[in-house]
């Protein structure tokens, strides 16, 4: 590798008191300007690049990089991709001329930037040590020994800090002192070729050192890629998405990291199971059917894996079964030194029924559990799934209770006389129904059944008991959703595929509006299923109609905020950040969805409080909003800024957010630009009116 300082080729791009005009690569993309992006610089060969490529498409950072350009536009986010050389990329970064890059923790040492760059997450590939070594078999075996003597490296800053160090301990003085040498590859030869009586070189593996006939006698430091940032951010705009881009790979990182790790045990030797799996934060415990038997589920380092199993073997744990994770999500991996916009605060509590449910549906994939689960209607043809609120109902699909025994005329028959043809066909649809619920257990009839269900749904106002109460119908949708997850990224959807998982979220829709399924919806984390979907950026229309149902799901719970609890369930989840990009980035229709879940979780009073409770937030919020007045100017489109001006009248309110809109409320809303627009509502006409009273204030 060779260090230095950045090559002239570099810097005909990023001048760095330039405004950002990047030189020819700029023209040679079709004049695409760079301008606002974020700029990424990733290390264009070498140790590093392989990894950095599997960590942009795990993060979804889409790109083409065109032949011999060193620059690649972001497709589906306001980024750049800037392809350096590793050792050029802390001054680049630390200059500001750059706002994020992936290098080696040595390489920011050695070029002396470790005051000008944050290390925002340790990326866990490139790792290696800096150590000296000496050959073999020679008469140098110790650093007191090699002092005074040559050295040859292509870290000098560091070779040169550790030797003056001992060169001062040993009092060596002028010609005496020890001797380091520059050169930018194939360290290891310099000692046989008579350059150098030891180096200081990078081991990772250390065949390169034992080939070279060399041993190492000291270590200096030890080193693995980072992902930084200039510690003093230059476009204080971008940090949102610094943060975005952060979170996400700290996912991928994490999930290279762990595996999930879930067993059975009995409850007396739980103690000594969480003491072998403590999990990031903690296991999640469930009970299980069977007396005196608990499920645990942990997150587990990899590498431990094989250690921990036949730990937990000893202890008598049972049905061990490992699971890869694709990508952590941003609610893991993230270093608790990071800040994050919305973190997700740990769970409260322990024994979730989305335990249960999630292991059931992993264990149904993995074939482990009875693939001919019971349904309530099989199982008891006395099922009433119009009495509400009894108090055998499980709070999980999963956890089948004595059946009903009483029965009472159900809710459409009681429409009709008894025995009429109005009710004969009542009777023969409801059966219907049954039956098609029960086509959802059998994967073979299944997607039909779907399709027929999601059209019927409106049709029968307590399709969502049967479906949340029969037993293995949950899993069966979320088996669904969760098939759908390896054709995300990169993204393979096709129209079929998108159409019927669309039917599945249709159904859980229907649970998510159910004023007796919903709690139980929302306990059981399903909402959380969904995140990927809206994770996604692809503009093809399978992709835009999965976030589309998906965003419907989510619109269908707020919707219904009885007593606040979705608020609060969905503000310990990343929905807003999600919502924010929609908002920037969707199709109208999508738009509108992800900003009516804004606002109604402005609406609440908690929701407002927490969008309002950090600058960050805040600002985040309202650079969407801002960014959507403008677009509103050309698109013109009415119900969006109808959207727009009620979640900025509601940000009002807060008297901090107040101060805040008096200085950036965007310029449109204050001047007429949108009368004609708004001509025929007068009640957004008169929102637009208190707002603009309440900055004047
Ligand atoms: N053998 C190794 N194993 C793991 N990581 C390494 C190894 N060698 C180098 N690295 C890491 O990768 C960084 C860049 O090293 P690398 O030698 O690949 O860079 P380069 O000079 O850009 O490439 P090249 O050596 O091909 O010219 C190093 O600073 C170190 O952090
Ligand atoms: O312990 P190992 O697994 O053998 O890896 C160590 C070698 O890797 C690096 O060199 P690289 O291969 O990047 O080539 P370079 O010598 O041209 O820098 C490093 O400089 C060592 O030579």
């Amino acid at each position: 590798m060779i260090l230095g300082s950045p090559k002239v080729e570099s810097e005909s791009i990023f001048q760095s008191s330039a405004p950002r005009t990047y030189g020819q690569a700029a023209v040679d993309m079709n004049r695409e300007s760079l301008d606002g992006r974020l700029l990424f610089a990733i290390p264009k060969k070498g140790r590093l690049y392989e990894r950095c490529l599997e960590i942009l498409s795990g993060a979804d950072i889409q790109f083409r990089r065109h032949n011999r350009l060193d620059v690649a536009l972001v497709k589906n986010h306001p980024i750049a991709l800037v392809f350096l050389p590793a050792a050029d990329i802390p001054s680049f970064v630390g200059k500001g001329n750059v706002d994020l890059g992936i290098t080696g923790h040595d390489v920011i040492l050695e070029s002396k930037m470790q005051d000008h760059v944050t290390e925002a997450l340790r990326l866990g590939f490139g790792k290696c040590a800096l150590q000296v070594q000496v050959p073999e078999n020679g008469p140098i075996q110790t650093v007191e020994q090699l002092a005074g003597k040559r050295v040859v490296t292509s870290f000098e800053v560091l070779s040169g800090n550790y030797f003056n160090e001992i060169d001062d301990r040993l009092q060596l003085v002028g010609g005496a002192r020890t001797k380091i040498e520059y050169v930018g590859g194939s360290v290891e030869a310099a000692c046989s070729l008579g350059l150098a009586d030891g180096i200081v070189d990078l081991v990772e593996s250390g065949d390169t050192m034992r080939a070279a006939g060399l041993h190492a006698i000291a270590t200096l430091l030890e080193t693995e890629a980072v992902l930084i940032k200039s510690a003093v951010q230059k476009h204080p705009k971008l940090e949102p998405l610094i943060r975005l881009i952060t979170s996400r790979i700290a996912g991928v990182v994490a999930s290279g990291r762990y595996v999930v790790c879930e067993y059975n045990v009995r409850r007396d030797k739980l103690a000594a199971a969480t003491a072998i799996t403590p999990g990031r934060r903690a296991p999640t415990i469930s009970p299980l059917e069977e007396e005196g038997w608990v499920a645990v589920s942990s997150m587990v380092e990899k590498k431990n894996t094989a250690e921990v199993m036949d730990r937990l073997v000893e202890i008598g744990a049972e049905d061990i079964l490992i699971f890869n994770l694709d990508n952590c999500g941003h609610q893991f991996g993230l270093k608790s030194d990071l800040k994050v916009l919305y973190p997700r605060p740990p769970r409260l509590c322990s024994e979730t029924s989305q335990a249960r449910l999630a292991r059931d549906l992993l264990l149904t994939m993995a074939g482990l559990i009875s693939p001919r689960p019971v349904s309530y209607m099989q199982h008891n043809l006395q099922y009433n799934p119009y009495q509400r609120n009894v108090s055998s109902y499980s709070d999980s699909p999963a956890n089948v209770g004595p059946p009903l025994a009483i029965h009472t005329p159900n809710q459409a028959l009681a429409a009709y006389p008894d025995g009429s043809p109005a009710a004969t066909m009542a009777v023969h649809e409801e059966q219907k129904i049954y039956a098609l619920v029960i086509e959802l257990l059998d994967p073979g009839t299944r997607e039909a059944a779907l399709l027929e269900l999601s059209k019927k749904r409106e049709q029968y106002d307590d399709l969502a008991l049967v479906l949340w109460h029969s037993f293995g119908i949950m899993p069966a949708l979320l088996q669904e959703i969760v098939s759908v997850y390896p054709l995300l990224s990169p993204p393979n959807l096709t129209a079929h595929v998108s159409n019927r998982v669309c039917n599945a979220l249709a159904l859980l829709q229907c649970v998510a509006s159910h004023p007796d399924t919903r709690q139980l919806f929302l306990n059981a984390h399903i909402p959380l299923f969904l995140y990927p979907f809206l994770n996604t950026t692809s503009k093809t229309r399978p992709f835009e109609y999965l976030r589309l149902t998906s965003l419907g799901v989510i619109g269908a719970l707020v919707k219904q905020n009885d007593n606040n609890t979705v608020i609060h369930f969905l503000l310990s989840t990343e929905i807003i950040p999600l919502c924010l990009r929609i908002m920037e980035t969707g199709s109208e229709l999508s738009k509108t969805v992800a900003i009516f879940i804004v606002q109604k979780i402005l609406l609440d009073e908690t929701g407002l409080t927490y969008i309002c409770h950090t600058y960050e937030r805040f600002y985040a919020v309202g650079t969407v909003l801002s960014n959507m007045v403008n677009q509103l100017v050309e698109t013109q489109a009415v119900r969006l800024l109808k959207h727009v001006v009620r979640c900025y009248l509601r940000l009002s309110d807060n008297l901090r957010a107040r101060e805040a809109l008096r200085a950036c409320l965007p310029e449109p809303l204050r001047d007429n630009t949108f009368s004609a627009l708004l001509k025929g509502d007068m009640v957004t006409k008169r929102c637009l009116t208190t707002l603009l009273n309440n900055l004047a204030e």
